[in-house]
């Protein structure tokens, strides 16, 4: 143990000898130290708000570096079929890029009869590993949330203001580029058509879609153009983050524009100062970001001389068969952006976490901060209908099947919703109506008898947007490459439960409207195992049993490292940096502090965005 320690101890002296060397060579004025071991900020994650971050930092900010590290494989990886659409259902089970994590099993009370628990099971949680991490995996739906989502995160504080709606739509804006046709007035004022993120409609969809959009008007449901503009609720299409009908994430948009940006060494004199270096023997050119893959990162390494100040001073990582370091100069600054499990799950092996948990596992406790304990998701849950024309003769490559959607509130009692609910401008709920084409092994799960006369089912996808219950994460080990405990707790509040129940008994009036029920013949609706005719009753205490048992998520988590004031548990303040520390940032889902209610991958990129200006300003600042 001793010699471990004497060894341990070697190990941070030479590391802080190296941090020192890097320091003297900047006030030798040598601002560039092109080395391999130092940078001015390294990246902990390649997924969507690493690539927004890299990006925007290196054109903001002159002569500087960076260090991407990313676990999973290179872009080179991300093949014609991760870019089909109609694919996207199998791309995310694809274990080279998925980290693979299983939900922890959970018993629930009833919110019907709270006498009774439900089981709910250890299922699939998947999570890009892939250089545009989610981005590269997930339904490409863009999605924003609502105005009052953001003006929440905002009031937290007046320093929090700079995160309401008007400041965060600029950088929606900024990173959007719009590909609507004709585009009308008020869509301009919503949407951004310079960015580098592609987002369009879909080019078509199938006839059944289009009947459920009917039928859905026929309830009384308002129409919607545009999901991401003035209010959320009615029905419409969705617009997708694709490029000519191609899966585009913000690796394609940012990461690959940032590996354009090429350095000189020694740098550039700033423009107006004379003319810039030629060329010569003693001038290299280099690439400013440098990515890294298949390289995992272990934990953060701290200034170990000023114990007390936790001054993040670089990162350990695993790569190539090896441990290795990497550092930061002066200026910089490390900013973990993993996702909001491996977020949480870095800062804990670092120290930075809930004490019992971290002693638990023999971690060193540097800073107590309630890391991981606000897990937030949207529950999601399907309901599927037997179809008896067939409906999806011919695959469109270019449709994920989920072009067409929902948005309503839901009734908090379980009721089928009315027509004040519908036009409601703060919607709880998203449903996606979808073929069979989103798993063409639904139709073939549910038949009750397998020798039965195949058949098309029309699948409606539910998502409760503004969930009650919060979930958690902790560590199970201190080893960096073991997944940690993912407790999600959805229902636990019965509210949820009921909201949920509310859209489900709104999908069955859905299912009886023409033309669903005339020109697609659809009289049954699939429920474990079991085809139950329309009108059959069903009890709360039935649709209960049913969505506990079907209920996933939309793979959405976030908030495990929330930004709110330290009283408020929050870990990061309103600029993003960790408490109690120095020199460290988490920038991408885990922060944020109440779930956006919509899809998550547009906030993430647009907290990336917003955070690239808060560095800008204290890299600026700092002397
Ligand atoms: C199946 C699926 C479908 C989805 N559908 C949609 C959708 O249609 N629309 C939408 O808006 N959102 C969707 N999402 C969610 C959305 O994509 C994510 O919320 C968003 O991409 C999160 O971005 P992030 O930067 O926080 O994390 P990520 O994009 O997950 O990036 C984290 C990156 O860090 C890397 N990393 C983690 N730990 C380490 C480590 N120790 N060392 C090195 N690298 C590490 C990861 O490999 C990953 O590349 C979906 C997600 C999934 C999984």
């Amino acid at each position: 143990m001793e010699e471990l320690l004497e060894k341990e101890s070697k190990i941070n002296t030479e590391i802080r000898d190296l941090w020192l060397e890097s320091i003297r060579n900047r006030d030798q004025r040598q601002p560039f130290k092109k080395t391999n071991e130092f940078y001015d900020f390294i990246i902990v994650g390649a997924g969507t708000a690493g690539c927004v971050l890299a990006r925007e930092l290196i054109y903001n900010i002159p002569n500087i570096n960076i260090l991407v590290l990313e676990a999973g494989p290179p872009a080179t990886q991300v093949n014609d079929i991760m870019r089909s659409p109609c694919a996207f259902p199998s791309v995310y089970r694809t274990s080279e890029t998925d980290w693979g994590y299983f939900t922890e099993e959970q018993k629930m009370p009833c919110a019907v009869d709270p006498t009774k628990e439900v089981l709910h099971k250890s299922s699939a949680y998947p999570r890009g590993k892939v250089i545009g991490g989610c981005s590269t995996i997930n339904g490409m739906i863009y999605m924003r949330g609502q105005k009052t989502d953001y003006d929440l995160w905002a009031s937290q504080g007046s320093e929090y203001k700079i995160w309401d709606y008007d400041h965060c739509l600029e950088a929606f804006k900024a990173i959007e580029n719009n590909s609507r046709e004709n585009p009308d007035e008020e869509f301009k004022k919503y949407h951004g058509f310079n960015g580098l993120l592609h987002v369009q409609d879909p080019y078509d969809t199938y006839d059944i879609i289009k009947d459920f959009v009917k039928a859905a008007k026929n309830l009384g449901i308002p129409s919607n153009n545009d999901f991401n503009g003035v209010k959320q609720n009615g029905v419409g299409k969705y617009q997708y983050t694709t490029k000519d009908g191609q899966r585009f994430s913000l690796a394609d948009g940012y990461l690959n524009d940032a590996l354009k940006k090429i350095e000189t060494y020694p740098p550039s004199k700033p423009l107006g100062l004379g003319p810039p270096h030629e060329l010569g023997d003693d001038v290299t050119k280099f690439l400013a970001v440098n990515v890294k893959s298949f390289a995992h990162v272990i934990n953060i390494i701290w200034d170990e001389e000023k114990k007390d100040e936790n001054i993040a001073i670089g990162i350990k990582y695993f790569y190539d068969g090896g441990v290795h370091d990497a550092f930061i100069a002066p200026k910089g600054e490390v900013i973990i952006c993993g996702g909001a499990i491996n977020s949480a799950q870095i800062l804990m092996c670092s120290g930075i976490g809930p004490k019992n948990n971290l002693e638990e596992n023999n971690i060193k406790v540097r800073k107590e901060l309630p890391v991981g304990r606000n897990l937030l998701e949207h529950p999601a849950c399907f309901i599927t209908a037997k179809v008896s024309v067939p409906s999806v003769s011919q695959l469109h490559y270019w449709s994920s099947g989920l072009d067409y959607g929902i948005f309503h509130k839901a009734n908090i009692e379980g009721k089928i919703p009315d027509k004040k609910e519908f036009i409601d401008e703060h919607p709880d709920i998203q449903i996606i109506a979808s073929t069979n084409i989103f798993d063409s092994n639904i139709a073939a799960r549910i038949y009750p008898n397998p020798t039965e006369e195949k058949f098309d089912v029309l699948t409606i996808f539910h998502i409760l947007n503004i969930p009650s219950s919060v979930g958690y994460l902790e560590l199970y080990s201190s080893n960096p490459f073991i997944q940690p405990k993912i407790f999600l707790n959805i229902y636990e509040k019965p509210d949820d439960l009921y909201k949920m129940m509310s859209s489900f008994k709104l999908s069955r009036e859905l299912l009886k409207q023409p033309p669903l029920s005339t020109v697609w013949g659809i009289k049954e609706i699939g429920l474990d195992g079991k085809w139950y005719s329309l009108n059959e009753e069903m009890s709360d205490e039935d649709w209960e049993q049913y969505i506990h048992k079907k209920s996933g998520t939309a793979y959405h988590p976030c908030g495990t490292v929330k930004m709110a004031p330290e009283s408020q548990r929050g870990c990061v303040n309103h600029r993003l940096q960790v408490y109690g520390t120095k020199n460290l940032r988490v920038v991408d889902a885990s922060v944020f502090p109440i779930i956006p209610s919509g899809n998550t991958n547009a906030p993430t990129a647009m907290v990336a965005w917003k955070a690239s200006r808060l560095i800008e300003e204290d890299y600026v600042n700092k002397v």
